[in-house]
C-alpha cells in the first residue's frame, strides 16, 4: 500500500471511530455510557502499571482554591522551571512575588522514597456552571481589576475595601439592589432556559462624588466579580471593542465610566459629519477626500458599535457578566443607549439623605446618635451636599477625634451650602424680572 492510500485508510478509520463515538455519546442512555465508562477505566486499570492521582485546583461546594494544589505548585515551582518548556506566571497571594507553575499538558519528573513519579498538569472544563456564592467571606479567590491599554487587558490584583454596607444610600433601595444582583448571580439556569445571554446591564447615574465608582466596587465584593474597567477613548475602534470584550472571563463586571464623554466624541463626529454630508452635496469634490478623513483619524467606536456591546452576541460566550456604565449627565446620553431594556437597571445616586449621613457618622465616627443630629437633619433637607463631601468632613484629623468637633464642622458648610443656593436663587429670580 501506498503511503498516500495509507492516510486515507488511517483517515477513514478515524473518522468512522470519531461518528460512532459522537453518535455513542450522543444517543445512548447516559446510565449506560457512565457504565460502560467504568467497565473500560477497569479494564485499563488491569494493564496500566501505575498509579494516578488527581489533586483539583478548586474543591467543595463553594470552589475555594484547594491547599494541596497550592502546596504542590509551591513545591513544583523550581522543578517546573528547569523541566517544562511552558510555564504559568502568577502573582503570588501577597502580591510580593512572582510564582511559576507549569502549564497545562506540560510534565515534571520527581522522585520520592526511590519511587519515580510525574507530575502532570491538566484542565477540565465543567459543563455545568456552578455558582460559588461564598461572597464577602471568600478570601481565596483573588480578584482583578483590569484595564484596557489600546487593545490589550493588564491588570492588578482588586483590594477595593467598598462593601454595600458602608456605601450610604437610602437603605431600601439599598436593600433593592443587593437582592437584584443575588438573583442574577443565582439565575443561570434561568436565563439558560428563557434562551438569553446571562447578563445584566447597569446604568448609574448622578453628580460627582454621590458613589457611583464606590458602589462599582462594592458590586465587585460583594458578588466576588472580576472587574474589567474600559476606557472607551483607548479603544481604537469596534471590531478592537469587540476582541477586548471576548477576552473578558465569566463573572465579571464590565465597567464604563463618564459614558456620556466617552459617547461625546461620537455625538461630536455624528454631527460633524452630517456637516461634512451637506457640504459634499453642495461640492460632490470634496466627498473622496472627506471618505479618506473618516477612515483615518476617526476611527473610533461608535453608538451603534456601542450598542452591539451590550446587546451583541459576545456576551454569549458563558458565563455571568454585569454591564455598568456610568455618567454625570444622564440627560446627555443617546435616547437608543437609555432606552428600556437596554440597560436592565437604571440606579440614580444622588445627594446625601439623613439616612446616608447616619451611616457615613456611623462609620467614620462609631457613632449611632447625637444631639446634633436633628440640627444636621434639617439642614441635609435644604441643601444639596454629597455623601463625598459629608465624608470629607467626618474624616478623622486629630488622634482625639472628637465627633462633635466633626459635625459642627459638617453643619458650618451645610449652612454656607444653603446661603449659597438661595444668593444664587435670588440671582436667577432677579435675572427673569
Ligand atoms: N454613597 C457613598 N457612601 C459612602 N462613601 C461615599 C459615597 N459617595 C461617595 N463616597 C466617598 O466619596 C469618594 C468619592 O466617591 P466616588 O468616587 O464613588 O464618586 P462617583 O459618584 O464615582 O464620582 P464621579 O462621578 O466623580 O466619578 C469615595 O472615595 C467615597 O469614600
Ligand atoms: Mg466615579
Amino acid at each position: 500500500m501506498k503511503p498516500g492510500d495509507m492516510f486515507a485508510y488511517l483517515g477513514s478509520i478515524i473518522a468512522s471511530f470519531m461518528f460512532f463515538w459522537a453518535m455513542f455519546e450522543r444517543y445512548f442512555p447516559s446510565q449506560l455510557i457512565k457504565q460502560f465508562e467504568k467497565y473500560s477505566q477497569r479494564l485499563v486499570t488491569l494493564i496500566y502499571p501505575y498509579i494516578q492521582i488527581t489533586f483539583h485546583e478548586f474543591t467543595g461546594e463553594r470552589m475555594m482554591r484547594s491547599e494541596a494544589f497550592s502546596a504542590i505548585e509551591n513545591y513544583l515551582s523550581s522543578k517546573a522551571s528547569t523541566q517544562a518548556k511552558r510555564l504559568k506566571g502568577d502573582i503570588a497571594k501577597n502580591n510580593q512575588s512572582l510564582v511559576l507553575s507549569m502549564d497545562d499538558h506540560e510534565e515534571v519528573a520527581d522522585e520520592f522514597n526511590g519511587i519515580k513519579l510525574w507530575w502532570a498538569s491538566g484542565k477540565h472544563v465543567m459543563k455545568s456552571h456552578s455558582i460559588s456564592f461564598n461572597h464577602m467571606t471568600d478570601e481565596k479567590r483573588q480578584r482583578k481589576l483590569y484595564t484596557n491599554n489600546g487593545s490589550y487587558w493588564s491588570h492588578v490584583v482588586f483590594q477595593h475595601p467598598a462593601t454595600f454596607q458602608t456605601l450610604a444610600m437610602e437603605p431600601k433601595e439599598k436593600e433593592l439592589i443587593i437582592d437584584d444582583l443575588i438573583t442574577f448571580s443565582k439565575s443561570g439556569d434561568f436565563y439558560a432556559g428563557i434562551g438569553r445571554a446571562w447578563k445584566r446591564g447597569y446604568l448609574l447615574y448622578g453628580p460627582p462624588g454621590t458613589g457611583k465608582s464606590t458602589m462599582i466596587a462594592a458590586m465587585a465584593n460583594l458578588l466576588g466579580y472580576d472587574l474589567y474597567d474600559l476606557e472607551l477613548t483607548n479603544v481604537k475602534d469596534n471590531t478592537e471593542l469587540r476582541k477586548l470584550l471576548i477576552e473578558t472571563s465569566s463573572k465579571s463586571i464590565i465597567v464604563i465610566e463618564d459614558i456620556d464623554c466617552s459617547l461625546d466624541l461620537t455625538g461630536q463626529r455624528r454631527k460633524k459629519r452630517e456637516k461634512r454630508e451637506e457640504e459634499e452635496e453642495k461640492d460632490p469634490r470634496q466627498k473622496q477626500q472627506g471618505m479618506e478623513e473618516s477612515e483615518g483619524k476617526n476611527s473610533k467606536v461608535t453608538l451603534s458599535g456601542l450598542l452591539n456591546f451590550i446587546d451583541g452576541l459576545w456576551s454569549a460566550c458563558g458565563g455571568e457578566r454585569l454591564i455598568v456604565f456610568t455618567t454625570n449627565y444622564v440627560e446627555k446620553l443617546d435616547p437608543a443607549l437609555v432606552r428600556k431594556g437596554r440597560m436592565d437597571k437604571h440606579i440614580e445616586l444622588s445627594y446625601c439623605g439623613f439616612e446616608a449621613f447616619k451611616l457615613l457618622a456611623k462609620n467614620y465616627l462609631k457613632i449611632e446618635s447625637h444631639h446634633l443630629f436633628g440640627t444636621i437633619c434639617e439642614l441635609l433637607k435644604e441643601t444639596k451636599i454629597t455623601p463625598a463631601e459629608v465624608a470629607e468632613h467626618l474624616m478623622p484629623k486629630t488622634s482625639s477625634g472628637d465627633a462633635e468637633l466633626y459635625l459642627k464642622s459638617l453643619i458650618q458648610a451645610l449652612e454656607l451650602a444653603k446661603e449659597e443656593a438661595n444668593l444664587k436663587s435670588e440671582e436667577v429670580a432677579t435675572k427673569s424680572d
